[in-house]
């Protein structure tokens, strides 16, 4: 299934997730229209390396290979992430009533590229953008548009960039002028869920211990954790076949070991733990229209836990 656990259709959170949002009936699927307009997509300078699917938009299919990064992918990694944390910080200080997500976009595509960064998620599987905006009941892989960010928004800006063959991944949830009490609080339990979850990053231990300790957060704040969207492994691409969901998966028994790299970004919503995906393809909502919010960072494991990677 989507999370790779290998869970059965029946069981798996997408069957149950599909049923959910059939439930809601039509009122969730009118929602499915995107309201604002995309524009054509940005060009990157031809000095700037690209990754392997910026021309056709599918990623090279890759056997699955080990989880454990080379001395040198570990370094050009730190270098990426220290980028990527960089880039986040400086678009998100752009980040105010009135602007739109385009001119958002705009900012972060001249950012990487001003560091002699790739926008990784521009042509992934066809994305159109170079950064992620998911404001209020997004959920995730928001396509920047027209909209004009308004007073009590929330937005997650989700980074990637593409630097020395690598792939930097982090994003952070934002505050638009006034948020109301009820948004901060759920930014605030998702930013504690991300720390939690990194906190849980021991070598020896299973993957699912990430999802256990996130998830026993969110439910004991009444919120629920989506279980369609995953962490990842990364690293000279962009994902690999490692899966990190962020909800209790007994399933993904993974032994963390040192050298590991892989990406936690737990999506927290005020409501049920459904989603469902704009006609788009891309952009992911909350089944019952209740906000959302993400933080993300990727990590390397070490022989004593977690090293963010991240931070700029
Ligand atoms: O790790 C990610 N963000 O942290 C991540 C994962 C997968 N696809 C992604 C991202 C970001 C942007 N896209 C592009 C996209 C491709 C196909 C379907 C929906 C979105
Ligand atoms: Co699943
Ligand atoms: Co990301
Ligand atoms: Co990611």
């Amino acid at each position: 299934c989507w999370c790779g656990s290998g869970t059965k259709y029946k069981k798996c959170h997408r069957g149950a997730d599909a049923v959910e949002a059939r439930k809601k009936g039509p009122e969730v699927a009118r929602k499915g229209i995107r309201p604002g307009i995309i524009s054509p997509r940005r060009d990157v300078p031809l000095h700037i390396p690209r990754p392997d699917y910026a021309a056709t938009g599918r990623p090279q299919r890759r056997a699955a290979g080990s989880e454990i990064r080379s001395p040198d992918v570990i370094a050009r990694m730190r270098r990426a992430c220290k980028a990527a944390a960089e880039v986040l910080q400086e678009v998100s200080t752009h980040v105010r009533p009135g602007i739109t997500t385009d001119e958002l976009d705009a900012i972060t595509h001249e950012a990487y590229i001003r560091r002699g960064g790739y926008p990784s998620t521009l042509n992934y599987h066809g994305f159109p953008k170079s950064l992620c905006t998911s404001v209020n009941e997004v959920i995730c892989h928001g396509i920047p548009d027209n909209r004009a960010l308004e007073d009590g928004d929330i937005v997650n800006l989700d980074i990637t960039i593409f630097l020395d063959g690598v792939h930097g991944d982090c994003s952070g949830t934002f505050f638009v002028g006034n948020v109301e009490p009820e948004s901060q609080r759920l930014v605030q339990v998702t930013r504690e869920c991300l720390d939690l979850g990194i906190a849980a990053v021991k070598p020896g231990r299973p993957i699912s211990d990430i999802g256990r300790a996130i998830e026993e957060h969110a439910t004991k704040n009444g919120m629920s954790v989506v279980r369609a969207y995953c962490g990842h492994g990364i690293g000279e691409t962009f994902h690999t076949s490692l899966q990190i969901p962020h909800y209790y998966e007994p399933e993904c028994d993974t032994v963390m070991e040192p050298g590991m790299i892989f990406t936690v970004e737990p999506m927290i919503n005020q409501g049920g733990w459904g989603h469902r995906t704009w006609d788009d393809g891309w952009t992911a909502v909350t089944a019952d229209g209740s906000r959302s919010a993400q933080f993300e960072h990727t990590l390397l494991v070490t022989d004593k836990g977690a090293d963010i990677l991240t931070v700029a």
